[in-house]
């Protein structure tokens, strides 16, 4: 991990002294100039994240190439080669080129369009540098790739780190490490001391910072040590790549394929056999088994798969409204019937504006709000917290007179942070005679009314009074923040959590943060959806409860984060398939419940934006985050809205059904069809004296089936589409496929016996145009798509029909051993099909 800046002596910049750090970074605290950087990046090359490189074309083609059925087209390839059958072996070439070259192109194209979209949404990072040399240093917002060693950065709760750091300076600062180390625990991160060994190094150094982690609370400045390929992460990376678990998208689309995999092997035997047994036939069904093989193989899946998602988050994108990060998790939004969302900015505006200031026996009382106030205004200053939050920005809006007029300074801060509900400032009075010699510390604290009840010296009765004053106070919607102080001598030592007991207590705000505009019609669209709301909150239940009552989400009783962790998990699958509004819920608790509904079988979507939704992010089965969220919850999230609007994720999840339902289509159709043929081969080579369809032209109506099945990637489907939660499902597709399958069959069996009058050539010339066009028909008849069916499609069945119709007769037709089709035939063939049709329709509609 050691990054050796020059070849020389200089201690590396994991190790030394912050000075040697510094001197062998040829840097300084206050940052590089603009143009040292230039040259840096000319020198070192972008700080581009490790897994963001892009594919190459070839090396996409190559992984194509590895894909299930591609490796079992290849194998059959192999089979016939060895067979000496080179005609199939050919058209098996042909296969899988075509497809491995329409997949690696549409996802090349995909990835493309993703990786710009991502650009719109990508971190930044905070460094401070100077113009010139002489200029002072100033503090801007630089995209990650244009940092180089030498950069000083700037840290803040939901920062990502950048790159690996060597910290200058650390307040309260810890860092999730779980990428890199699988430790869920934050550290404590600070700057190096002086009584540490200069030689140590490794990753459980306290002054180092390492690219992947995130800041869950303080704030720190460092230097960058190590940028690109050479930070610890990409080297643990190539080492061990990263591997996401299996989501819904690869369940249902990998369960598909692998079931027709299994199937497909199957058959191929069983043809072989089945043709020994009854006809005495040798390995020379061989070329017909594997055809009839490949002939069931939907290769194309891959092909449709990425090409109806990427359209469907091309549309997205397009409404510049939601961009999709990773494009199975279309499919996986659209799939969700489950949806778990924070409460703070996304049902409320959050913009709380004060409602009520009042003293311990309830009184009205300005100076609960002064000192409330106070508190926040020290807490952002030492803290140095980038963006105030919203509830300190109200308080400090509220006060009355200036704040500067308060006769204090700051001496500590401890502020809040994910999983802890209150924020406490350390304050005293300068020059103040009377406490000029011993001196006097006040602790000014605020936050949640049970934390801070719980910390104060106050006898059992008062406690419980005043707990029921804040639960009356949430109860009309109001968020409460209770207020408290202590004095204490005063000391060097700084403070801590330890500290905070034997409160005062002073008094409530409560603060009213109206119903976010359209949230109640988009809980509603939500509803009609079949996506069941869940609100995953960190504030009061009883807040919580008004406020889903206010938007029309029926609530119900609020279970909160002390009753989630008295329950073991089984429990947990079971209450939290009932209850509507978590409250008072730390960051682990949002995961625990994320993962108990995904537990009980639900498709789970989380939309959060701070870093006490992190971990439920990571926990869902497709995390959402609007654009203004921290960096972190950015990066953790599949999907990201420009705004946190639930409309526009209501639309998100219909556009991702229609993807699904075209990929749907695409199965049905397909399989249907070939199960049919399979069906109908097997039947007819046990029947007939010759092969039924012969490997060439098995191949060759495939390659047809193929190209045009392209097209319904481009469908529209109709609403029904977007009424339901879309999962794709292994046991339902195969109920239907199996049906029409079976119906396909029957429609093949009254072909030949029309064909039966005639000879081998014009058997398979019949069989041939009966395929394609009851093809064509399938397609138009079986998608989801509404009417009229898109040109695309139009086309693409046209082409099929009058391939279907003409080829027998060309001289392409003779080459695979057609011959032309008597015009008595056609008149068969027509009344084959408009029966076929009909029952089509029928069945369809049962
Ligand atoms: N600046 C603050 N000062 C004091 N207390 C705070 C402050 N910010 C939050 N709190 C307390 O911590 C609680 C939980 O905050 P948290 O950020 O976890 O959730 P939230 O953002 O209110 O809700 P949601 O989870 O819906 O976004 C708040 O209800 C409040 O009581
Ligand atoms: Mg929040």
């Amino acid at each position: 991990m050691v990054w050796a800046p020059e070849p020389s002596a200089a201690p590396g910049p994991g190790t030394g002294t912050t000075l040697q750090v510094l001197r062998a970074l040829a840097s300084g605290p206050r940052g590089l100039t603009e143009a040292e950087a230039e040259e840096r990046i000319g020198r070192y090359g972008e700080n581009a994240l490790p897994g963001r490189r892009p594919a190459s074309w070839p090396h996409r083609f190559a992984r194509s190439l590895r894909d299930p059925f591609t490796a079992v087209l290849l194998g059959l390839g192999v089979v016939s080669a060895l067979l000496a059958s080179w005609g199939t072996a050919l058209v098996i070439c042909v296969l899988v080129t075509v497809s491995c070259v329409l997949r690696a192109t549409g996802e090349h194209r995909a990835d493309r369009s993703a990786a710009a979209l991502r650009e719109l949404v990508a971190s930044t990072a905070t460094v401070r540098r100077r113009a010139t040399d002489t200029s002072p240093p100033a503090v801007r917002e630089l995209p990650v790739d244009q940092l180089v060693p030498g950069d000083v950065v700037l840290l803040a709760p939901g920062d990502l780190v950048p790159a690996d750091l060597h910290l200058l300076r650390a307040r309260g600062l810890t860092v999730h490490e779980a990428a890199l180390t699988g430790e869920s625990a934050p550290v404590a991160k600070t700057a190096r001391a002086a009584s540490q060994d200069p030689a140590a190094a490794g990753l459980d150094l306290p002054h180092q910072c390492f690219q992947g982690s995130s800041v869950v609370s303080g704030t720190g400045t460092g230097v960058v040590v190590a940028t690109g390929r050479r930070t610890l992460l990409s080297g643990a990376l190539a080492r061990a790549p990263r591997r996401r678990p299996p989501g819904p998208f690869d369940r249902s689309v990998n369960g598909i394929a692998w079931t027709l995999i299994r199937f497909m092997l199957l058959v191929a035997p069983l043809a072989l056999v089945a043709g020994a047994l009854v006809r005495g036939r040798g390995l020379e069904t061989l070329p017909f088994a594997v055809a009839v093989a490949v002939g069931l193989t939907p290769e194309m899946l891959p092909v449709i798969v990425t090409a109806s998602l990427a359209r469907g988050a091309a549309l997205l994108a397009r409404g510049g409204e939601v961009v999709v990060r990773r494009l199975p998790a279309l499919h996986d939004l659209g799939a969700a019937d489950v949806l778990c969302v924070d409460k703070t900015g996304t049902l409320t505006e959050d913009r709380p504006v004060l409602a009520l200031a009042e003293d311990a026996a309830g009184r009205p009382d300005d100076d609960v709000l002064r000192w409330a106030a106070l508190g926040a205004l020290w807490t952002l200053h030492l803290a140095e917290l980038p963006v105030p939050d919203a509830l300190d920005d109200a308080v400090l809006d509220a006060c009355p007179g200036d704040l500067d007029d308060l006769p204090y300074e700051g001496v500590d801060a401890l502020p809040c942070g994910p999983g802890r509900r209150l924020a406490t400032a350390v304050v005293r009075r300068p020059g103040d005679p009377r406490f000029a010699l011993a001196g006097t510390h006040t602790l000014v604290v605020k936050g949640a009314p049970e934390d801070v009840l719980d910390r104060c010296a106050l006898d059992p009765a008062d406690r419980e009074r005043h707990r029921q004053r804040a639960a009356g106070l949430a109860a009309e919607g109001l968020r409460v923040l209770a207020v408290a102080r202590a004095e204490r001598p005063a000391r060097e030592r700084p403070y801590t959590e330890a500290d905070e007991h034997d409160l005062t207590f002073t008094g409530f705000l409560a603060l009213r943060d109206a119903p976010a505009p359209g949230a109640a019609e988009a809980l509603a669209g939500l509803a009609r959806h079949g996506v069941t709301v869940k609100v995953l909150t960190g504030d009061h239940p009883g807040t919580a409860v008004r406020v889903c009552r206010e938007l029309g989400l029926a609530p119900g009783d609020a279970v909160t984060g002390d009753r989630i962790d008295a329950l073991d998990d089984a429990a947990l699958v079971r209450l939290a398939a009932t209850t509507t509004v978590f409250a008072r819920c730390t960051p682990a608790h949002k995961a625990r419940v994320v993962t108990a509904l995904r537990g009980a079988g639900h498709t789970t979507g989380f939309l959060g934006d701070g870093v006490n939704d992190l971990a439920a992010l990571h926990a869902a089965d497709v995390g959402v985050c609007p654009r203004d969220g921290v960096d972190v919850a950015r990066e953790a999230a599949d999907v990201v809205l420009a705004a946190k609007d639930l409309t526009a994720l209501d639309r998100a999840i219909v556009t991702g059904r229609r993807s699904t339902a075209n990929i749907g289509s695409y199965l049905r159709i397909t399989l249907s069809s070939n199960v049919g043929n399979v069906i109908a081969m097997l039947a007819a080579g046990l029947m007939l004296p010759f092969l039924p369809m012969l490997p060439a032209q098995v191949l060759v109506q495939n390659l047809f089936f193929d190209a045009a099945q392209l097209a319904l990637a481009f469908d529209r489907p109709g609403p029904a589409a977007a009424a339901a939660p879309a999962v794709l499902r292994p046991r339902a597709l195969l109920r239907f496929v199996t049906g029409f399958g079976l119906l396909n069959a029957a429609a093949d069996v009254a072909t030949f016996a029309v064909l039966a009058a005639g000879d081998e050539g014009v058997f398979h010339a019949g069989w041939f145009t009966e395929n394609l066009l009851t093809q064509a028909m399938v397609m138009m008849l079986l998608r989801a798509g509404r009417l009229p069916a898109p040109g695309a499609l139009r086309a693409a069945v046209a082409g099929l029909a009058v391939a279907g119709l003409l080829l027998p007769a060309s001289p392409v037709g003779a080459a695979l051993g057609m011959a032309p089709l008597p015009l008595p035939y056609y008149g068969a063939l027509g009344a084959v099909l408009v029966v076929y049709g009909c029952a089509l329709a029928v069945a369809r509609r049962r």
